[in-house]
């Protein structure tokens, strides 16, 4: 794999030391707990690292997929980066860690996004968005919601008065998180230099890698009983959610960021990564 393209993802340039470390952490622990389930990333160079013409967005892909044969739970793990300067003087940073599970088991992926749009706000999406739907399986409920305590996390984040609840504007968006979903926007006064960081690095990077070792354990490395019709309907669930989100997250921005023809090529490597 490009050696160039891997450093370059690990350093995740561009955002504050707080932002930058947690995710720096994050994508070190899912690689030390499952690395022996992943293989190398495979994406292209120019996918794993591209920029847009003019140079003023910069950005990096990363997928690791699991090793099928040893049976690993693990469909592919994602992260990602963005930068781009916006014509304000301003920079849009988006940094993303995804893992999707999967038929093999029904548990919850991991999901967690920090889109920053300035030095005053954050948007946080910290999530273990369900594989089934939780009306039908109470029990999943319980298992992967009310015994986790994802709930206190949520509610310990949203006692911070600069927390404020994320709306998506995208209704579909709203219909895939789970009901402890972390979705908050980080709002603080230009009075307050460095609170943005002083939160991340206090009350997120916690919670954050709490929730990422609770999937670890109970989603990514736990077992459940998928019977053969259960894993129809897992394998066509997912697929609809991959190739929706892509076109959610990404289809509006990333040629209006990157340019048609760069949009195209990395939108066209998620889609083949996404529908293996
Ligand atoms: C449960 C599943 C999901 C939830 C809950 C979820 C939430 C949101 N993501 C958004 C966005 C986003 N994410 C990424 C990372 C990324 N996503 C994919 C998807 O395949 C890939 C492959 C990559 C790496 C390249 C980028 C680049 C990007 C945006 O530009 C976009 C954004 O910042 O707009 C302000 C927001 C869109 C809706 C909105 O404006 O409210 C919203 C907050 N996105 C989920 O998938």
């Amino acid at each position: 794999n490009n050696e160039f393209g891997v450093t370059k993802f690990k350093e995740f340039p561009y955002v504050s030391a707080p932002h930058r470390n947690l995710m720096v952490d994050l994508v070190s622990t899912v690689e030390n707990r499952l690395g022996s389930q992943l293989l190398p990333c495979s994406l292209p160079p120019d996918v794993q690292y591209y920029q847009n013409q003019t140079g003023s967005a910069h950005a990096s892909l990363h997928t690791r997929s699991g090793n099928k044969p040893s049976h690993s739970q693990i469909d592919f793990i994602l992260g990602s980066w963005i930068h781009c300067e916006l014509p304000t003087g301003g920079a849009l940073n988006i940094t993303s860690l995804s893992a999707f599970l999967n038929p093999l088991t029904d548990a919850p992926n991991f999901l967690i996004e920090l889109i920053q749009s300035s030095p005053t706000s954050l948007i946080l999406i910290l999530d273990l968005p369900p594989r089934k739907d939780l009306v039908l399986c109470p029990d999943y409920l319980h298992t992967f919601y009310e015994e986790t305590q994802l709930d206190t996390r949520k509610q310990i984040l949203e006692k911070i008065p600069e927390v404020k609840p994320y709306i998506s504007s995208s209704l579909y968006i709203r219909s895939l998180v789970s009901p402890t979903a972390i979705m908050v926007r980080i709002e603080t006064e230009a009075s307050q230099p460095g609170r943005v960081e002083e939160v991340i690095k206090d009350h997120v990077d916690p919670i954050a890698k709490e929730v990422l070792g609770i999937w670890l354990d109970q989603c990514a490395c736990g077992k459940r009983e998928v019977g053969e019709a259960e894993r129809a309907i897992l394998e066509k669930r997912d697929g609809l959610i991959k190739i929706k989100t892509i076109e959610v997250d990404l289809g509006s921005n990333f040629p209006r960021l990157f340019g048609p023809e760069v949009a195209d090529r990395i939108l066209g490597a998620m889609r083949d990564v996404f529908t293996v």
